[in-house]
């Protein structure tokens, strides 16, 4: 099966196809991680993507069942320097490519991957279109130019109904805007009793819960998106301890009256350094957005920054200075990757004991 990959800039790379057979527009991206294939694929935020992994042997320890971010695929298609069809692992049950066949992923293997990347990287994260089917590149070139890409992904992958998962500890009511299973594991782990509402719940019904504390999710697309949780979030933050991961962060730094804007070509890899500027300590973070917080506008807004990214100085991190909220732009719950920072869902339970502070 051939493959191409067809860039917005004009420039075509061509391949092998693997996976579905079938051809999609999305926005082409990198991501830096050695492993979690796996969990980059299902991780929900790459949502409208399609995601080139810069290490060059992807597959080879095979798909498990238990390690999914999420039950589906968003993400529209991934490209790779080659792709393992024997992968040796003692939880693989298959291979990546029956994945992505069951899945409807169309993927292209065979490129120059180092060289897309710097192109990402010189020209910011471009628009493609990625086939493995035989098309003319006059009907490529239809496709791409008619197909938008989309901003309010949140509306498409968040739930859209709530549900409960029991636990004995801290009611903790969840806004989803696209949650990594990962993230609900570590409140499971901390015997959270957690509520997941549909990222644009009103402000009534999520306090009908009584929760002891809100967490903001992860998400794909634009932040200013999200505008029925902007709101919300600016009433729940004055009543309950909130804490925002990555979407959350940003929204977060929206409700506050801060801005957020997109980066060139974003974060995405398990190996951003960040400096955690109130405990002088540097940690390896997953990371993966295209979006990023304005230092200016968040400070002048009631909020110190507590963590900077130590490749390019963008914000990684946040808290109020009076209430008890903070956020961050990278992946606590990350896996597989560093654990370093797992220690901020304690964090965010700690503060739900001193929950009389917000009031
Ligand atoms: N992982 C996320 O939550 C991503 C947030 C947002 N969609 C961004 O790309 O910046």
């Amino acid at each position: 099966m051939n493959g191409i990959l067809y860039l917005e800039d004009g420039t075509v790379y061509k391949g092998k196809g693997f996976g579905k057979k079938g051809t999609s527009v999305g926005e082409l991206v990198f991501n830096t991680s050695i492993t979690g294939y796996q969990e980059i694929l299902t991780d929900p935020s790459y949502a409208g993507q399609i995601i080139t992994m810069t290490y060059p042997l992807i597959g080879n320890y095979g798909i498990n069942s238990s390690e999914s971010e999420s039950s589906k695929i968003y993400a529209k298609g991934l490209v790779t320097k080659s792709i393992d069809q024997n992968p040796s692992n003692y939880m693989s049950e298959y291979t990546l490519e029956e994945m992505l066949q069951k899945m409807g992923i169309v993927g292209i293997c065979d490129v120059d991957t180092r060289s897309i990347t710097k192109r990402i990287r010189n020209e910011g994260a471009l628009k493609c279109i990625i086939s493995n089917e035989d098309l003319s590149m006059e009907q490529l070139d239809e496709i791409l130019k008619e197909k938008k890409l989309k901003e309010d992904w949140m509306k498409i992958v968040g739930t859209k109904e709530v549900f409960h998962i029991e636990g004995k500890g801290p009611k903790i009511a969840v806004l989803d805007f696209g949650i990594k299973q990962n993230i609900l594991n570590n409140l499971k782990y901390r015997n959270c009793d957690i509520t997941v509402f549909p990222y644009d719940t009103s402000y009534e019904e999520i306090m009908n819960s009584s929760p002891d504390g809100v967490l903001l999710s992860n998400g794909p697309g634009n932040p200013k998106a999200a505008t029925e949780a902007i709101e919300t979030i600016k009433k729940i933050i004055k009543k309950i301890p909130t804490f925002g991961i990555c979407m959350g962060h940003q929204v977060l730094s929206l409700a506050v009256g801060g801005d957020t804007y997109k980066m060139k070509y974003g974060h995405r890899g398990g190996n951003h350094g960040v400096y955690d500027i109130t405990r002088d300590k540097a940690y390896i973070t997953s990371q993966n957005h295209g979006y990023a917080v304005d230092r200016k506008s968040v400070e002048e807004n009631g909020m110190e920054i507590t963590h900077i990214n130590l490749n390019d100085n963008t914000v990684e991190g946040m808290r109020h200075k009076e209430l008890p909220v903070f956020s961050v732009q990278y992946h606590p719950e990350g896996a597989p990757g560093p654990t370093d920072s797992t220690y901020l869902f304690d964090k965010f339970i700690d503060h739900l004991k001193e929950g009389d502070k917000c009031l």
